[in-house]
């Protein structure tokens, strides 16, 4: 289904229902932590069902150039598992060099968090990508807990850490980001009291579920988590369960694709992470979930999907946002199909990810004859019921990967081929994307 002339890929259609089971791989940010986390710990934590891709290495990477023993091998379904040997109250290893945390904004944004409290200097960076991303959303509360970087207050990468003693804070983040409120986290596990991060809307909460497991004691709220100091993660074992940011793309697909009824297996349901099944319910597609188990306090279990073909457009709060943000791009694709407008409400966050997506949706579905238009910062997608997808149309990922997946589904669920320029960039979360998904059409 897929032929690469340089850096275009083509998309073939399926051509045929999606139907089955399958898994996907492990959670992006459950993966993450688990090797972030596993590296700060005293003693030698197992890790198992973590996801190898791009992003997760230039955390295992990172954590190598700082000290920590990571010993993960490839599992037959081509997941990482084994053991981490953090550096645990000894503190991190002064780097030889710079840190390169690739396309990761999770890497080197929990990095500055967990280097801040120890008397090292360490200099991030990233791809070109990571380089334009805001850093200083990070690095102001960790100053205020008496942090340095060089140059100090600076917005993008490359940045120096430059370690210290710090005391506790209370923050009001003005943004809800999962990122910003793990880095002052796990800095305030060094700081001596109580470090208190309030939002202004849920985030994902990993952090703080998984972080007991290390064993030290969080607080936590809708909207606000603390932590108490000092604190010193001792090794855990931790099971990463199906990532469901990968999961909606299948789901989506199945929802656009005629006749599919599809399930995804070992997926995680953490409420802070299933926000695109309501969406899509809003829409009035058919998704319904079941729990199996749960990995720690990480429920996961199974998302079934079918093909709907009356979809209607639906409006999405601001404070729903955080919990659908990286799904918005596929969300959106959908919305196209529905009748009727959809509103994605204060969606600004998208324009610092791994490109501007607020923009790049707007784009991409211009090129399908769909008006897509910002409002402030609303997004508002005017859907087509019977949308036709015209010939010979192409989509350049821009290297991001929610967006060389989006694109490639109006290839994968039409009835015309599609190319993606740098569609290889699907390799930051989800490497076996196409495969997976053609098995589901076979
Ligand atoms: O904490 C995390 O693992 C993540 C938080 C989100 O970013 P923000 O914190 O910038 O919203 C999300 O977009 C990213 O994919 C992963
Ligand atoms: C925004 C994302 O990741 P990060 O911020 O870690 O680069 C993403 O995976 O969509």
């Amino acid at each position: 289904m897929l032929m690469s002339a340089s850096d275009i890929t083509v998309i073939n259609p399926l051509g045929t229902p999606m139907r089955g089971s399958t898994h996907v791989p492990g959670d992006k940010s459950i993966s993450h932590r688990a090797v972030l986390f596993s590296a700060m710990a005293e003693g030698t934590s197992r890790v198992s069902g973590v996801l190898d891709s791009a992003d997760v290495r230039s955390s295992i990477g990172a954590v190598r150039a700082l000290g920590a023993e990571v010993s993960l091998e490839k599992q037959p379904d081509g997941s990482l598992a084994g053991g981490i040997t953090g550096w645990g109250a000894a503190g991190p290893s002064q780097p030889e060099g710079p840190i390169d945390c690739g396309n990761s904004g999770t890497t080197v944004r929990l990095l500055m968090g967990i280097l801040a409290p120890w008397p090292i200097r360490a200099t991030l960076t990233g791809d070109a990508s990571l380089q334009k991303r805001p850093m200083r959303r990070i690095t102001a509360p960790l100053m205020k807990m008496g942090a340095h970087f060089e140059p100090a207050g600076q917005e993008h990468l490359p940045i120096t850490v430059v370690g210290g003693g710090l005391h506790p804070i209370t923050y009001d983040a003005p943004m809800a980001s999962a990122q910003l409120k793990t880095a002052v986290l796990l800095a305030g596990m060094y700081a001596n009291g109580t470090t208190t991060l309030n939002e202004p809307a849920p985030s994902r909460n990993h952090t703080e579920l998984m972080l007991p497991e290390y064993g030290v004691a969080t607080t936590a709220g809708e909207r606000t988590a603390s932590v108490t100091g000092p604190a010193q993660p001792q090794a855990s074992e931790v099971l990463v369960p199906g990532d469901p940011s990968s999961a909606a793309f299948l789901v989506c697909a199945a929802v656009m694709c005629p006749g599919s009824t599809i399930q995804v297996e070992n997926v995680s349901l953490n409420t802070a992470r299933i926000g695109f099944t309501r969406t899509l319910e809003r829409m009035g597609a058919e998704v319904s979930m079941s729990r199996t188990g749960a990995a720690g306090k990480e429920p996961y279990g199974i998302i079934e999907a079918c093909y709907t073909p009356h979809l209607r457009g639906c409006e999405v709060p601001a404070e729903k946002i955080a919990g659908i943000i990286d799904e918005i791009p596929v969300l959106a694709l959908v919305a196209a199909h529905a009748h009727g407008v959809t509103v994605f409400r204060q969606v600004n966050e998208l324009r610092v990810k791994e490109t501007d997506r607020l923009a790049a949706i707007i784009d991409g579905l211009a090129k399908l004859g769909v008006d897509a238009w910002c409002e402030g910062d609303d997004l508002y997608i005017e859907g087509q019921p019977d949308l036709a997808v015209p010939e010979g149309l192409q989509f350049d990922s821009l290297g991001d990967h929610r967006l060389a997946m989006t694109w490639s589904l109006v290839g994968l669920t039409g009835k015309v081929p599609v190319s993606i320029k740098n569609f290889e960039a699907v390799g930051v979360s989800y490497p076996g994307f196409l495969t997976d998904i053609e098995r589901l059409a076979q």
